[in-house]
């Protein structure tokens, strides 16, 4: 796909500026709009004429020229700027297109999104003609540049070179470096991040953290090192403190940590009433959470919470975009700015009835359109297609460490006292076999995790934060079938119980997303959870299990490409074994 330069081309700017002069027609014109103004901080009456992608003019006018223009009278609608997601991961069964194309229908116009699954699934060169055409979609596809794998790989210095970091890096539509998932490794020494982060900011980039639990004194040096943005306050307090070192706060609402309540409660007793430094995210949340909404939701809870309604929609448009230096493009209904624009029935209702998007319908009176489509093949994104078998003798799980479950995605080791040498384990304990597998056939971790189930007898999932195989269960038959169907649909998560396959999520492309419309899969989702909790899974979010039990950024013990590691004192406790 040809790459455009700039924005908007010289000749497309001398059309707009003909519209103006009154030679040409806009393509719309909204007219008796009552909008956000969001630098005035208040509604305004007014007409706003959009040419193509693009708001061309604000303000009392009409156009002279009105041939070829669809006129929309907005009498008793209330329109405010899109919404903008600064912190999505686009790849939690769903896609990048899939997402976006939901997002839309919630007024979510904007999405920041995680490039993880992008560099660890395909070459530079895919990835980088996919990042082209996500600048079709309807929705403003923006990008991150992680600086690590959140895992041990077999290969980072491949993926996360100098060179290969620097060339994500330029890439215009990547607008910040992180999330700063391997802070601890930037604060213990490696130069190679803190290099990363410098060229970032040259580059005018922004650099999102990822500080958990972080001490005042870790915050303090990470804003000293470059660190503009926090997702991870848990608290009021934690929200106080990171606007006390100048960070932006996003709050968090997400189907692991759906904080935002509290967050504002707590808030509002600490005596904090300025949003400016303030955003919201949703984390990347698992399907079914999106049920209700996106950012949408997020405005919402927080009118209900007591934020004024003008700071609300401002914490979802306008805090963003000036955090990313884009508000020449996006957060206001101003002229010039990318026609992303949410038709409200009322200020206090953020879900819209209708949606423009990049000056396109893709909602109208509470319909919804589909208008991206993608060839995912051409980006390297095909079925999982395992040339090798998985064998009993692979089944093998002396190892004397297991891997303990202390909620859906925090993990502790511990000392393996059942007997393992049997083809099936009790259902009278929560002990399951475990076992990491490399994609590729080349090596295998076996451990027991405690905790995951007490009735799981055979689930195999491609989906996991590198794509290689986890495969747990208490029958080692229906392990090694649940493997062979995940195989046989071209990857995804399976369920099997006694011989039989009792549920699957097929994920076509590459084993880890899915292509189906984010609806399709809430369904599938919930029918995942629903016959996990039957048989035992205790938690709230099995798929972040899934995605988490090879990630690093979080404590304490983790299944790894290269062994089980033990994360606080950064050290392979097993390595993995070849095959
Ligand atoms: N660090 C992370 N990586 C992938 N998905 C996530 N969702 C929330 N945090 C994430």
């Amino acid at each position: 796909m040809a790459e455009q330069r700039y924005r908007w081309s010289s000749e497309q700017l001398r059309e707009q500026l003909a519209i103006i002069d009154g030679k040409r027609s806009p393509e719309k014109v909204l007219t008796n709009a009552t909008y956000l103004h969001t630098y005035l901080h208040q509604w305004k009456k007014g007409n706003i004429w959009i040419d193509q992608d693009r708001i061309v003019y604000v303000g009392e006018r009409l156009p002279s020229k009105l041939e070829q223009c669809e006129v929309i009278d907005c009498s008793g609608y209330y329109l405010v700027p899109g919404y903008i997601e600064p912190h999505a991961h686009p790849f939690q069964l769903y896609n990048p297109q899939t997402f976006a194309e939901y997002a839309a229908k919630w007024g979510t116009t904007t999405i920041i999104n995680d490039n993880l699954m992008l560099v660890l699934q395909l070459s530079k060169k895919k990835a980088f003609s996919f990042l082209r055409a996500a600048e079709s979609f309807p929705v403003t596809m923006y990008w991150w540049c992680r600086f690590d794998g959140q895992t041990e790989l077999e290969n980072e210095e491949e993926k996360f070179s100098y060179a290969a970091i620097k060339e994500w890096l330029r890439q215009k539509t990547v607008v910040q470096g992180g999330e700063l998932t391997g802070w601890p490794r930037l604060l213990a020494g490696d130069d190679a991040m803190l290099y990363w982060i410098q060229e970032a900011k040259q580059m005018k980039k922004q650099i999102e953290g990822h500080f958990p639990g972080a001490s005042e004194k870790t915050l303090t040096k990470m804003m000293l090192i470059g660190a503009d943005c926090d997702h991870e306050a848990m608290t009021g307090k934690e929200v106080y403190e990171r606007l006390l070192h100048g960070y932006t706060v996003s709050l968090r609402y997400s189907s692991i940590r759906p904080d935002l309540p509290v967050l504002l409660e707590e808030m509002k007793a600490l005596g904090i009433g300025q949003y400016d430094r303030l955003i919201f995210t949703t984390d990347g949340s698992t399907p079914s959470f999106y049920e209700h909404g996106i950012i949408d939701q997020m405005i919402r809870l927080a009118i209900e919470k007591g934020v004024p309604i003008i700071d609300a929609y401002q914490m979802a448009t306008v805090n963003v975009a000036r955090h990313y230096q884009m508000e020449h493009l996006h957060g206001s209904i101003t002229t010039g700015r990318i026609a992303h624009i949410n038709f409200l029935q009322a200020p206090d209702d953020p879900t819209p009835v209708s949606v423009l998007a990049k000056g396109q319908w893709v909602k109208r009176d509470g319909y919804s359109k589909a208008v991206s489509s993608l060839d995912w093949g051409a980006f390297g994104m095909a079925p999982l297609r395992l040339t090798w078998q998985l064998s009993l003798d692979d089944l093998q799980f002396s190892m004397p460490l297991g891997m303990y479950m202390e909620n859906s995605v925090i993990m502790r080791p511990y000392s393996i006292s059942i007997d393992t040498s049997h083809d099936e384990l009790s259902t009278a304990h929560d002990e399951s076999f475990f076992m990491l597998v490399d994609r590729n056939g080349k090596w295998r971790v076996n451990t027991v995790v405690k905790g995951f189930a007490t009735h799981v007898k055979g689930l195999a999932s491609s989906y996991s934060n590198t794509g290689d195989l986890l495969i747990i269960g208490k029958s080692k038959r229906d392990m090694l079938l649940a493997f062979q169907r995940m195989n046989e649909i071209g990857g995804g998560i399976v369920l099997v119980e006694d011989g039989e396959v009792i549920h699957e999520i097929p994920l076509p492309l590459g084993g880890v997303m899915s292509t189906k419309p984010v609806e399709e899969l809430m369904m599938e989702e919930k029918r995942l959870k629903t016959m996990l909790a039957e048989r035992g899974y205790r938690f709230a979010d099995p798929v972040y299990s899934l995605l988490f039990f090879q990630s690093t950024h979080l404590p304490y013990i983790r299944i790894t490409p290269k062994g089980i590691y033990d994360v606080m004192n950064k050290t392979i406790l097993f390595p993995s074994i070849m095959r």
